[in-house]
């Protein structure tokens, strides 16, 4: 049983027995409950977005919305200010992995209704949305138009105020950095109940919040709406597999291909230690007649990263044509590899063919319904991380997740990072390739403890100018979190926003203290 957590632990047997019952069989719950009411969520979600989206009337009902906030935020002011505020965005519906503690003692500002789609200008190039839309909705708004963001990180369900006041990458991001990067602006409810627009435009009275809000958490302001820049797109992508047989190959592929202009996409998935695939991507118009389409979304698909491994095996270069709505959230119906845990016979064939259309549950519902056993479970053996280190670095950074984790496959993703202020600088001067490397899975490592082994990787991801991302469970101290990120521009937005009393520093929100 030692695979399930550490000597340390005081727990029974029969409690072991019951922790690894309601996971191993947790498909017995999800498929019959979990997957219908996906589908039923998601089915709502999409017929109420096309109707407003048809009838228009988001941008007057947004004014009405805001003035609302704006409203509580100015009660909480007049009032005896002892509660610190947050959204009132549940624990269960945001994509990380814990529950967060500190909101039931915190007011909550009910910006839960700000779903929708502004405007899409496709003059300016720009898109205005509230900031609880979803990568999901905005590809399937944009694609057709024939535009797309510039980075669309991969789960249907993260949300764009989740991608800025967090982070999001994605393998578009060796063109154009993270999420923050393709932002224009941000229009901001400040701790005074003020609406402000702050834009990256120099001559912007706000610009430094600009710079201030990613990475920030909510602990500048309510995000009501953000303008972000779109460019055209193509209906498909062509997708050339680079199957790697030994470490060497697959990093010096990464770091060529990443760096290599004409490349629109570049991601990597490493299978072992010592192989993995290198993909890259640009858009095209059409299949050409001796290409291979292949619709990777479509339901009785394999999933994707079981498919990349077959090609690997083949050891063959090969290319193929992808829809670009299926390209962009190719990980989103295996959520990455999650779903081997959930669902583990998810990719048997017959499966596939007679429930994969029911596919993926939907990460909320599941986050709702998970148990404390569960948790537990989770807890003990398993591993969510994305580390951001210089690519330059990789080599060493996976032998240091091989040796305290050992946990495969692992996701590449190259992103360049510009030498702009903010919580998350480099200060070169000048843009440096990074890559993200995700780690997610359970470890059989008997010396894994959870906090001694991730403050391990902390410690060598600080060591390089490196971060963390931060929806996944931190365990450094203040001191540790804050030679990790860059405090001067947040400290003195902090100040100058009055935002000491109105908002927890962003250390007390996203450390493990503050999570289930
Ligand atoms: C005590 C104190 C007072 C401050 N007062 C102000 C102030 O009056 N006005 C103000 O805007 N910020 C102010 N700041 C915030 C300051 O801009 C940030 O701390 C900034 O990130 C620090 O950058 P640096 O000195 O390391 O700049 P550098 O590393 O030299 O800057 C790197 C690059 O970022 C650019 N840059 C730097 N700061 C900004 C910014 N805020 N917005 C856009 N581009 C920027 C620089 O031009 C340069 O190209 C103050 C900070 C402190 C600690
Ligand atoms: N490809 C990628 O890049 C992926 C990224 N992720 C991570 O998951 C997270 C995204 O999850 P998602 O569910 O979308 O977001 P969350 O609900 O988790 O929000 C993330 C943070 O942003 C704050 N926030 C959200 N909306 C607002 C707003 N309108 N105003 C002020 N603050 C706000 C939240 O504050 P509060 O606590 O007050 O609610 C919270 O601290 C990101 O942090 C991202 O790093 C996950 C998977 C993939
Ligand atoms: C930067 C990138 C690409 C990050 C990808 C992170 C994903 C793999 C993470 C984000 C949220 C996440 C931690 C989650 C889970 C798996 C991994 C996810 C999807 C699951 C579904 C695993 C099963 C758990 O019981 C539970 C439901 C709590 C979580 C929910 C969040």
């Amino acid at each position: 049983m030692g695979v399930y957590g550490t000597a340390t632990e005081k727990i029974s047997i029969f409690e072991r027995l019951l922790e690894w019952f309601l996971f191993r069989f947790r498909w017995i719950f999800v498929i019959p409950l979990i997957l219908p009411a996906s589908l039923a969520y998601d089915s709502y979600n999409f017929v109420r977005n096309w109707f407003i989206y048809k009838v228009q009337s988001a941008p007057k009902a947004h004014d009405r919305k805001v003035a609302k906030i704006q409203k509580s935020v100015k009660q909480w002011s007049s009032g005896d200010r002892k509660k610190k505020m947050c959204t009132a965005r549940p624990g269960w519906l945001t994509m990380s992995f814990r529950f967060p503690k500190y909101k039931k003692d915190m007011v909550q500002i009910k910006t839960n209704d700000l779903i929708d789609i502004l405007e899409i200008d496709t003059n300016a190039r720009t898109v205005r949305v509230e900031p609880n839309v979803t990568m999901g909705q905005l590809t399937r708004t944009l694609i057709p138009l024939g535009y797309t963001l510039p980075i669309v990180p991969e789960l249907d369900d993260l949300t764009v105020g989740g991608m800025i006041n967090g982070c999001g990458v994605e393998s578009s991001g060796r063109k154009y950095g993270m999420f923050q990067h393709i932002c224009q602006s941000f229009e901001i409810v400040t701790a005074n109940g003020e609406l402000i627009f702050a834009s990256k435009d120099k001559n912007s009275e706000h610009q430094p919040l600009f710079y201030g809000i990613p990475w920030s958490h909510g602990t500048l302001g309510f995000l009501v709406a953000a303008t972000i820049k779109i460019i055209p797109c193509k209906p498909f992508v062509r997708l050339t597999y680079f199957p790697c047989k030994t470490q060497k190959k697959l990093y010096d592929r990464l770091s060529h291909e990443a760096n290599k202009n004409d490349n629109e996409f570049v991601e990597g998935i490493q299978y072992s230690y010592d192989s993995g695939m290198i993909m890259t991507a640009s858009f095209t118009e059409a299949v050409p007649k001796n290409g291979s389409l292949n619709a990777i979304g479509r339901w009785h698909k394999p999933w994707f990263f079981k498919h990349v491994e077959t090609i690997l095996k083949s050891g063959k270069e090969t290319v193929e044509y992808i829809p670009l709505r299926d390209y962009y959230h190719r990980h989103s119906r295996s959520i990455f590899w999650e779903i081997q845990d959930l669902i583990p016979f998810g990719n048997n064939v017959l499966f596939r063919w007679f429930l994969g259309w029911t596919m993926p549950p939907k990460v909320s519902l599941l986050k709702l319904t998970t148990s404390g056993s569960i948790r537990n479970i989770y807890n003990r053996r398993h591993v969510i991380q994305d580390m951001l280190i210089p690519l330059d670095n990789i080599q060493e950074a996976v032998d240091i997740f091989d040796q305290e984790v050992q946990i495969y496959p692992l996701w590449l993703c190259p992103l360049n990072l510009q030498s702009s202020p903010g919580m998350v600088r480099q200060r070169a001067g000048r843009n440096i390739m990074y890559v993200d490397i995700g780690v997610y899975g359970n470890c059989t490592r008997d010396t894994y403890e959870p906090k001694e082994t991730t403050r391990k990787i902390e410690g060598y991801v600080r060591s390089v100018q490196g971060v963390q991302m931060l929806y996944a469970d931190t365990y450094m101290t203040p001191s540790e979190f804050w030679e990790m990120f860059d405090s001067s521009l947040y400290d003195w937005l902090r100040t100058k926003y009055n935002c000491k009393e109105a908002f927890p520093n962003v250390y007390d929100k996203v450390c493990k203290a503050a999570r289930y």
